[in-house]
């Protein structure tokens, strides 16, 4: 698997470092908040289980999965509900915990439903940052690192559900497309 990759952007320790970091802030920001973590299924899910690891405060966690048609690099926009939260988040300190945002839909159409629904607080982390992928305006609270306008895998990230328990953030090899 390791052999498909051209580069690595973001190595293991950089990422462990940050991630870190972060939870230290949210531990400071979320102390006595009782947080609803909510993590996107399913690339979210490393990243998730190591920050939250590295955060000292008790919290809550649950999940959603919700999926943007399109094929495996581009999406299309439309965004549907796979799995909804078990959880009700009404009144609630939400934390939404993400492994990318790129175009932004995604998390616009979960914010817009937490508020709907009448959340105390809505913030996010994320581990990377697109920028130049934003078709709609979305900034993250909390941004791990920013990564430039290419296709990544690994640390949750897949191309066709491989590559997410690579331990670092990586650009596969153009032939793997072919
Ligand atoms: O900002 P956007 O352009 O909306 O892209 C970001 C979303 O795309 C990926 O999820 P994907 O739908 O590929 O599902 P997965 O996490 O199960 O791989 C990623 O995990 C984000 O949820
Ligand atoms: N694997 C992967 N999924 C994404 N979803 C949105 N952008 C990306 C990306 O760069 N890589």
């Amino acid at each position: 698997m390791q052999n498909d990759i051209e580069k690595i952007l973001v190595s293991e320790e950089e990422i462990q470092k940050r991630t870190q970091e972060l939870g230290a802030e949210l531990s400071a920001e979320y102390k006595d908040k009782n947080p609803l973590v909510v993590g996107i299924l399913k690339g979210a899910i490393p990243f998730l289980s190591d920050l939250t690891k590295a955060m000292d405060v008790k919290l809550e966690m649950d999940f959603m999965d919700v999926s943007s048609y399109g094929s495996a690099m581009v999406s299309s926009g439309e965004v549907k509900i796979l799995k909804d939260l078990d959880t009700n988040v009404e009144g609630r300190n939400i934390l939404i915990v993400e492994d990318i945002i790129d175009s932004g839909r995604t998390l616009s159409y979960i914010i817009d439903m937490f508020k709907y629904r009448k959340a105390k607080s809505i913030k996010i982390v994320t581990l990377l940052d697109k920028p130049e992928g934003r078709v709609v305006p979305l900034e993250a609270d909390y941004v791990g690192f920013l990564v430039p306008n290419e296709f990544v895998v690994g640390y949750g990230l897949d191309f066709i559900e491989h590559y997410r328990n690579l331990p670092y953030i990586g650009v596969l090899k153009p032939e793997i497309y072919e």
